[in-house]
């Protein structure tokens, strides 16, 4: 039996020696490897944290102690070490989560994979415990990247009141986001780092020099003063030993026995306390430490030999949009691009190289790429901000009030925008066109190929009045579809059948499906009219006029189906006075449990086949003069 079968629960690792320990860790890494590079996931950040997570679980007493995980990407070792070993369907429905899932174990918190929440919630744990008399651990484990996150800030602005509440912030520090962590943080937290060295040169010091006798001591007393001289002045951790937190490090996060010691003074602290962990993002598996983009930050499955990958990636959205951005960059001097820790994965990677003075990477801080784009629009540049569409979610309000408000030139370009799936519930780009459509001022634009995408994408950054957004999907681009004609600004996609009874809207990708509606009206003997409006916020006026020529309106969105692009379009006829029924198709009003975007696509009954059969229904009720079903969305 292995060490790993062993620990059924964290009480099993107290009583595993220190040679058991580090043959445990080794097993952990060789499970990541065998068992990530089948499934897909985040390897390097997970095999990171195994002898920290190995600590943390020897010192607290969790789920009596709470441990939070920051972005819960890095949590796989904690789920390993609390008694989940199945790991064959990570990330696939049924499967275990790719993050803490209260439904998995009592020892998971957070499921929210939003960065930089820990501290936030960690806060609010230790505050309610405190007020309930419960005398137990909270520790956050937070990433240096999500330390880079505006909500940690007023997190620790917070925990600092609190000099009598418990509260140990674990900053697993590895240098990098995806890429290397940005900002003067990032900088304070290196400098640290370096003490690192000094760490290790005193505890030579200790174990040799004041075994030597008076001149050995008097050589440490005076090696240590040096290292509290250079802590001082090279790394002065005063930063949050003045916001009124305890700063113990830097230590080495995969020296088992100096991370338990630092954790353990940390837990009988008392008070606020940061723990400063030096750790590898990939360690122990050379394609990951070797990987200069990202140290296998999230994979697809992989040949665990090489860390290549089993599929090579398909030519996709992300790849379209870093092409056209920089022809764009070459023709417009004032376009710069923002991204948020995630140049490459939003495909700025090849504008950075051709423009390096033109992109901007706040670190893991939306809501400051939004305002600070504001700036940049006032003060003549036209900012492309290029981000994952669920991560606009926490910079609405300075979309709002910063660039709609002032009408600034802002072009947003939302990838994954829609179902993603596999990254569960905070990851589905589902929530953007419900949100956008209330922002007064701002125009939104829903691609359904490449030859869209490049147009509407020019087509955004043309416009200097208020902000304009792209948005599309995650993965693999689909075939052309071509329009048949154009009509106010709209694409014709198919005419099919007799007379045309149903006016079907595709929104973004979702037009291919619209068309296959339309043939399976045309299979029912029914006729109807596919389109594509393209630029989909405002409603485009011709769009109400069309619906007027038909006898119900079918929409059909990656995205919420109550308060989305059907929904304005609803209301856009309402206030014209046109009575014609429409029947909105998208996604639930819920949060998502993590499974393929197939299968959610089925569930939900946004295939072409399921579409037509409720529209060819819906049709029968209105030559019955029975009222159009209103369409009820399974979660
Ligand atoms: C608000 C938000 N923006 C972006 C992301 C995408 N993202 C996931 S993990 C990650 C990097 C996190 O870096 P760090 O906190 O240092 O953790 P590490 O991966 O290094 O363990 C980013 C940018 C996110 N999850 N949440
Ligand atoms: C945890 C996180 O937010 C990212 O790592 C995300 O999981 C990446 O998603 P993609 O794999 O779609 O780029
Ligand atoms: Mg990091």
């Amino acid at each position: 039996m292995t060490y790993l079968e062993r620990v059924r629960h964290p009480a099993d690792l107290i009583r595993m020696d220190p040679h058991e320990l580090d043959v445990l860790a080794k097993e952990i890494r060789e499970f990541l490897v065998s068992s990530v590079s089948r499934t897909g996931g985040h390897l390097g950040p997970n095999l990171g944290v195994v002898e920290l997570t190995i600590a943390l679980h020897r010192v607290f007493e969790s789920p009596a102690d709470r441990i939070v995980f920051d972005t819960g990407h890095q949590s796989y070792v904690h789920k390993l070490l609390t008694g989940r070993r199945d790991f064959s369907e990570l990330r696939k429905r049924g499967g275990l989560s790719g993050y803490p899932s209260r439904a998995e174990s009592d020892h998971d918190i957070v499921e929210n994979s939003h960065a930089s929440t820990s501290l936030s919630w960690a806060d609010g744990i230790a505050r309610a415990n405190q007020l309930r008399g419960i005398d137990r651990s909270v520790v956050a484990v937070v990433g240096d990247g999500a330390l880079t996150g505006g909500m940690a800030w007023e997190a620790l602005n917070n925990i600092a009141e609190g000099q009598d509440r418990s509260l140990v912030i674990v900053v697993n520090d590895n240098g990098r986001s995806y890429a290397p962590t940005i900002g003067g943080l990032a900088r304070h937290l290196d400098a640290l780092r370096t003490l690192q060295g000094y760490e290790r040169m005193l505890d030579w010091g200790r174990r040799t020099l004041q075994r030597s006798g008076p001149p050995g001591r008097l050589a440490f007393e005076a090696l240590h003063g040096m290292k509290k001289g250079i802590k001082d002045v090279v790394a002065p951790q005063g930063m949050f030993e003045d916001l009124g937190i305890k700063y113990i490090g830097p230590v080495d996060g995969h020296d088992l026995e100096a991370t338990e010691t630092a954790l353990a003074r940390a837990k009988g602290f008392g008070g606020p306390v940061i723990v400063h962990a030096i750790t590898e993002k990939g360690r122990g598996y050379t394609p990951a430490e070797e990987d200069i983009v990202d140290r296998f930050h999230s994979v697809g499955a992989i040949h665990p030999e090489t860390g290549l990958p089993v599929a090579p990636s398909r030519f996709g959205w992300t790849a379209v949009f870093a092409e056209e951005i920089v022809e764009i960059g070459r023709r417009r001097s004032d376009v710069v691009g923002l991204t948020a820790a995630m140049l490459a994965p939003v495909g700025l990677a090849p504008f950075a190289e051709e423009f390096p003075d033109r992109v901007i990477d706040v670190g893991i801080a939306e809501q400051h790429a939004v305002t600070s784009a504001a700036g940049m629009a006032y003060a003549g540049l036209h900012p492309v901000i290029a981000l994952y569409s669920t991560f606009l979610n926490r910079a609405f309000d300075q979309l709002l009030m910063d660039v709609a408000l002032h009408r600034a030139g802002v072009t947003f370009v939302l990838d994954r925008a829609g179902l993603t799936g596999d990254d569960g519930a905070s990851h589905n780009g589902m929530w953007d066109m419900a949100l956008l459509r209330i922002v007064p001022g701002l125009r939104l634009a829903a691609p359904r190929d490449e030859q869209t995408l490049r147009a509407e994408l020019n087509e955004a950054v043309a416009v200097e009045d208020g902000p304009t957004v792209v948005r599309y999907p995650k993965g693999a681009l689909p075939d052309d579809l071509p329009a048949l004609a154009q009509q106010g600004g709209i694409d014709i996609l198919a005419r099919r059948g007799g007379v045309p009874r149903v006016l079907v809207v595709g929104v973004g990708a979702m037009a291919h499906t619209a068309v296959e509606v339309g043939q399976g009206l045309d299979a029912q003997g029914i006729g109807s009219t596919v389109v594509d409006p393209r630029w989909v916020l405002p409603v485009p006026d011709e769009l109400v006029r069309l619906a007027e020529q038909h006898d119900l309106v079918v929409t059909v969105e990656d995205g919420l189906a109550s308060g989305g692009i059907g929904s304005a379009l609803r209301d856009a006829l309402g206030r014209a006075g046109v009575q014609v029924p429409v029947r909105c198709h998208g996604i639930p009003h819920a949060f998502l449990d993590h499974a393929s975007r197939a299968q959610l696509v089925e569930a939900f009954a946004l295939r072409g086949q399921d579409i037509a059969r409720e529209s060819a229904a819906a049709v029968s009720a209105l030559d019955d003069g029975a009222p159009v079903p209103e369409r009820q969305p399974e979660a």
